[in-house]
């Protein structure tokens, strides 16, 4: 389905992504993680094309995408949308625009200057915002969400494209842990309900493990890790983070149980 090989970025004297190789030959739901500048944004606007790569090739379905330019590049950017830790909104315009938006490459510019959209993709983003919990802020403007609520509409806008690959930048980084867990579960049955694949980069080990069936782990540009959610132990993580002993996952985690866990544990130890 989606081969990566030896997909390399250099920015000047600094390599980002240094012959990355990876073979997806099925759906599925996979969590990037490696410490900051480790490569991940990279690779993932690579992948989209938002970047073009230094060296390697990226294949989908056979055909190779790294050289597509023009109007199938645009069409390969339909195929694998991309969600961003900010969200990428247009804050005063209202929800529904904003999914709508999602349609942008297949209109021609003169309904996109007066905002026409055909009411068959005005009814698919309802139903779209209605599968996401959101339906009910349609009308209101982007910016009256909450983090959650906006991640979802962003994800909205990226199905609106039915892709099939979901590439989605740090999509829980600003978000706090209930509102992060509602996004990684979108983004979860997305995948599995409709066989779409999802490559997320995260910055906690838990959520890596608990939402993704494969883990890739990245250090200074290179992979370094490509297995199974429960092969992910401390150890490996010290290995992928060149963290030392000191290292201790409770403090990068997002998710709620983990989190009341550590409070639990803290409020448990006496007071000096
Ligand atoms: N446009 C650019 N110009 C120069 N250097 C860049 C550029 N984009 C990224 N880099 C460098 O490439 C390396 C990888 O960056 P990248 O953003 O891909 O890492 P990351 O793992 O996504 O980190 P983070 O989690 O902080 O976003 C870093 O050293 C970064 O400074």
């Amino acid at each position: 389905m989606l081969r990566i090989d030896k997909l390399t970025k250099r920015f000047g004297e600094k390599i980002a992504v240094d012959s990355a190789t990876l073979d997806i030959d099925k759906p599925c739901m996979i969590g990037i993680i490696g410490r900051s500048g480790a490569g991940k944004s990279t690779l993932l606007r690579m992948l989209n094309r938002l970047e073009d790569a230094s060296g390697g090739r990226i294949l989908f379905d056979g055909r190779e995408v790294t050289g597509l330019k023009g109007r199938d590049r645009r069409a390969w950017q339909s195929d694998c949308a991309m969600i961003f830790q900010q969200f990428n909104l247009v804050p005063r315009m209202d929800v529904v625009s904003n999914v709508l938006h999602g349609t942008l490459n297949r209109r021609n510019a003169m309904a996109t200057l007066f905002n026409l959209y055909p009411m068959d993709d005005i009814h698919k983003a309802i139903d779209i915002l209605d599968r996401l919990g959101i339906a009910e802020h349609a009308a209101k403007r982007a910016e009256a969400l909450s983090g959650g609520q906006q991640q979802r509409v962003a994800i909205a806008r990226a199905l609106m494209q039915d892709p099939k690959i979901i590439l989605a930048d740090e999509p829980i980084a600003s978000l706090d842990p209930m509102n992060a867990q509602t996004v990684m579960e979108a983004l979860r049955r997305i995948h599995e309900e409709d066989g779409r694949t999802v490559i997320a980069n995260l910055h906690t080990l838990d959520t890596a493990r608990r939402y993704c069936d494969r883990v890739v782990g990245m250090r200074d540009g290179r992979i370094v890790f490509d297995g199974l959610p429960e092969q992910l132990t401390t150890g490996v993580a010290r290995e992928i983070y060149g963290a030392g002993e000191e290292f201790s996952e409770a403090a990068t985690s997002t998710e709620i149980e983990t989190l009341e866990k550590t409070d639990a544990r803290r409020a448990a130890i006496p007071a000096e």
